[in-house]
């Protein structure tokens, strides 16, 4: 089937394709912020991928805003991650034993970022799920602290206010998830210092562990905010250190994303323990978590702390990993930064020349568009996010994709670009947004 651009329309093949989904596999998706809930419509079912560039099996082409929710840095069907990828699988997709190629994946996450060791693992859940039972092992204290709208993964304890599909999805809390797993945690608005202190006061000889997005990713992208100099990951940072409490930093959509060694990169912090996943993964389900030794000694087989995997270091994921890390080089990030600082300023000039409000948000080379009212000037924290008016993005988001432009579809992520997004793809996602300023603009 030839591909059709720019201007795509939704044929047969989407929505046979969905309604077979639907029959199979729960809402047709397996992961609910596929499904189009909170924008509406029919999902695009995707054929293939090259570049900066979806094609659904209609036919259509789609410039990708969303690059896998962030993994894929280098475009899609990178030739080189490709050879390392079927180089790797002619040698046996699993062995379920030790292999150099999943040592090699761990030294680059270390080369990259401040943690001494790290345990693989298959998906960025795993990671913040096992590293709360490492944290908890280490301190011996049941209690741990995190953020509204932050997201890391659906770990029970971890889901309470979470962001991503459960804020787009306006879920209050997932049934299945008992009282007694979320007795112990803390929830706290982001880039609230008062209420951390407060936490902290009350509970501070109990609280094993705070977990915080590097930068906030799930409600929208929300920079960790500076106060007096010294930035939110620094303050958290520090209030740990004083109660005896671990520091935990998830860089799983941050890492090797923002910069070269994620947020870590930006503002300098160095957590206790870290979480990483998308990127370093390089397409496929990888993820990892770290810190310092002595720390990451307490796992076993050296410590008691346990934690397990099949399929964890698989040889064909950490391949890809390995060669998407090596060819992340400072061009990539400069190239990508680029084009992320070009799209900010067109989305905001036609935005505003139809005067519809709005916030736009950024993080390097993450970013994204809150349609809030006129008197909000920035959006610190979930409560402040919540406030958008989410049919505004569900037409703005309609309009791109119409025009062959595909945007997360919900208001609640970030909008992640590539090193292959080039001035053909750019120019596509620029034309169409005049059209859908002025979609935006009638809701
Ligand atoms: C910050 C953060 N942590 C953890 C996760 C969980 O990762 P995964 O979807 O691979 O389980 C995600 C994304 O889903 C994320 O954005
Ligand atoms: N926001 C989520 C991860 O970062 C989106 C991915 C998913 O849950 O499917």
């Amino acid at each position: 089937m030839t591909a059709t651009q720019p201007g795509t329309a939704l044929d047969s093949a989407s929505v046979a394709a969905f309604a077979r989904a639907q029959e199979v596999i729960p809402g047709g998706v397996n992961s609910p912020v596929r499904a189009f809930r909170s924008v509406g419509g029919t999902p695009r079912f995707i054929a293939r991928a090259k570049g900066p560039y979806l094609y659904d099996v209609d036919g259509n082409e789609l410039v990708d805003l969303i690059c896998s929710w962030g993994p894929m840095l280098l475009g899609h069907a990178h030739p080189e991650v490709l050879d390392a990828v079927m180089s790797a699988a002619q040698h046996g997709t699993s062995y379920g034993a030790p292999t150099e190629a999943e040592v090699d994946l761990a030294a680059a996450i270390i080369d990259r970022t401040p943690v001494e060791m790290v345990r693989l693992v298959s998906s960025g859940t795993e990671a913040t799920m096992s590293v709360l039972r490492l944290a908890r092992g280490i301190t011996g204290r049941d209690k741990i602290v995190k953020f509204a709208g932050c997201y890391h993964g659906h770990v029970d304890s971890l889901l309470v206010s979470a962001g991503s599909g459960v804020a787009t999805l306006a879920i209050p809390g997932s049934p299945g998830v008992t009282e007694a797993t979320t007795a112990d945690t803390i929830v706290c608005e982001y880039n609230d210092r008062a209420a951390v202190r407060e936490a902290f006061a009350t509970y501070g000889d109990q609280i094993a562990c705070l977990i915080t997005e590097a930068a906030a990713g799930n409600m929208g992208v929300v920079p960790p905010g500076v106060e007096d100099g010294a930035g939110f990951n620094t303050f958290l940072a520090e209030i740990c250190r004083e109660h005896g409490a671990l520091f935990i930093s998830d860089e799983v959509m941050t890492g090797f994303r923002v910069t070269a060694s994620g947020q870590f990169g930006l503002d300098g912090v160095v957590p206790d323990l870290m979480t990483f996943g998308k990127v370093m993964g390089g397409g496929f389900p990888a993820a990892a978590f770290g810190g310092r030794a002595e720390l990451m000694h307490s796992l076993a087989p050296v410590g008691g702390v346990y934690q397990a995997g099949t399929l964890s270091g698989n040889p064909v994921a950490s391949a890809a990993g390995a060669t998407t890390l090596r060819l992340a080089t400072p061009e990539v990030y400069a190239h990508v930064d680029r084009a992320a600082a070009l799209l900010q300023r067109e989305v905001a000039d036609a935005l505003g020349k139809v005067g519809v409000p709005h916030v736009i948000q950024t993080v390097g080379n993450m970013f994204s568009v809150f349609f809030v009212g006129e008197d909000v000037e920035a959006v610190p924290d979930y409560a402040t996010a919540s406030t958008q008016v989410t049919a505004r993005y569900a037409a703005f988001f309609h309009s791109m994709l119409d025009a062959g432009v595909y945007l997360p579809p919900s208001a609640y992520e970030s909008w992640f670009l590539s090193s292959a997004h080039d001035d053909r793809a750019l120019d596509r996602v620029v034309s169409a947004l005049p059209a859908a300023a002025a979609a935006a603009a009638e809701v």
